[in-house]
């Protein structure tokens, strides 16, 4: 059985087909990051999924129930993180998570041990009895994962889980993520429009444009779609004897070849120029990433208003308008 099954999903906003006939699943332990641009629909599907929206047809079953029929049970196994703070700013990290877990049934010292453990789990021990609205946003967001963690949920939805975060914050929710993924075996399935989020993170990718579903697969596969890696290399001279396959000579004298793999080809090529007596002006590699497979396939990259406009993490009630 699938962790998360979605099957013609569609879901109109009155004539805005927010999302057009999407299906896909997501195996169990697996991290699936639904990749786009702003309002490509990601949000859209991780609310019909998480139950707090109806599809307007089509199917989503989750851990085996199903989103419109059995929303209550579908709750029991999830655990969500919204894109924006739901935590409670007048109370501590403790309150908020105590609070959480009392929602779930949990009592007692069951609870204050989880809490503990958990506010350990996302480095907030020490801010136990602190009141959240003083907290960074990174602070927030590591809250509220450990307060989404609390029911020990089988799958976890993240939407856009690093957005505003600085780079060493994000490459700590990156951490945690992966760390949750080992221990527990946890489903995670995350909304990003970052690439290396979704590269460094996801066992499995889709990546949705206008509502649909325009690729599938892992990283790996994915690149395939553009190519292989692409190695160039200025020569002093214009060798005379190119051994490799794969390669041609560009009108600027440089010489580019096409590899599975530029790790293993490069030495070689020094070797070659070695050999031959040959000596490198300049030699550069690129490796295919998903900004690259977005770009063929939409002719356009992923961008988002939401970074120049840095959107605020902080919780609701301290924060500013603009
Ligand atoms: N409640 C709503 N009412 C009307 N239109 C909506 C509503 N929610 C979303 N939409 C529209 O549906 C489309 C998809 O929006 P959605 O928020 O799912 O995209 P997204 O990929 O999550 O983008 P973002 O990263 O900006 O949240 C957009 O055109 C959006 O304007």
């Amino acid at each position: 059985m699938h962790a998360i099954e979605v099957k013609n999903l569609v879901k109109k906003f009155d004539t805005n087909v927010a999302v057009n006939n999407v299906s896909f699943s997501v195996n169990k332990g697996e991290i699936f990051a639904f990749l786009g641009p702003n309002g490509a629909g990601k949000s859209t599907t991780i609310n019909i999924l998480t139950t707090l929206l109806k599809a307007t047809s089509g199917s989503a079953v989750i851990s085996g129930f199903d989103a419109s029929k059995d929303p209550k049970k579908v709750r029991k196994t999830i655990g969500i993180v919204f894109q924006d703070s739901t935590l409670d700013n007048q109370l501590t990290a403790y309150e908020n998570l105590y609070i959480h877990g009392k929602i779930y049934g949990y009592k007692g010292e069951i609870l204050k041990n989880r809490i503990d453990e958990l506010l350990d789990f996302v480095e907030l021990l020490e801010f136990k009895d602190k009141i959240v609205r003083n907290f960074s946003g990174g602070m927030v967001r590591r809250l509220e994962i450990a307060r989404s963690l609390i029911h020990e949920p089988e799958i976890l939805f993240l939407d856009e889980p690093t957005i505003g975060l600085d780079p060493q914050t994000r490459s700590h929710i990156w951490e945690y993520i992966k760390k949750m993924q080992a221990k527990n075996n946890m489903t995670i399935f995350l909304t990003t429009h970052y690439m290396e989020e979704a590269e460094l993170l996801a066992d499995k990718v889709a990546i949705i444009d206008n509502g649909k579903i325009i690729a599938e697969g892992t990283v790996n596969e994915l690149k395939k779609i553009v190519g292989n890696d692409c190695i160039s290399v200025k020569f002093e001279e214009i060798p005379k004897n190119l051994s490799f396959e794969n390669c041609e000579l560009k009108e600027n004298g440089k010489v580019i070849y096409y590899t599975e793999n530029a790790d293993l080809k490069i030495p070689k090529i020094f070797e070659f120029a070695h050999e031959n007596g040959l000596k490198i002006q300049e030699i550069s590699y690129k490796k295919p990433n998903l900004n690259d497979v977005f770009i063929k396939l939409t002719g356009r990259e992923i961008r988002s208003e939401k970074d120049k406009n840095q959107k605020s993490l902080l919780p609701m009630g301290k924060r500013r308008r603009f």
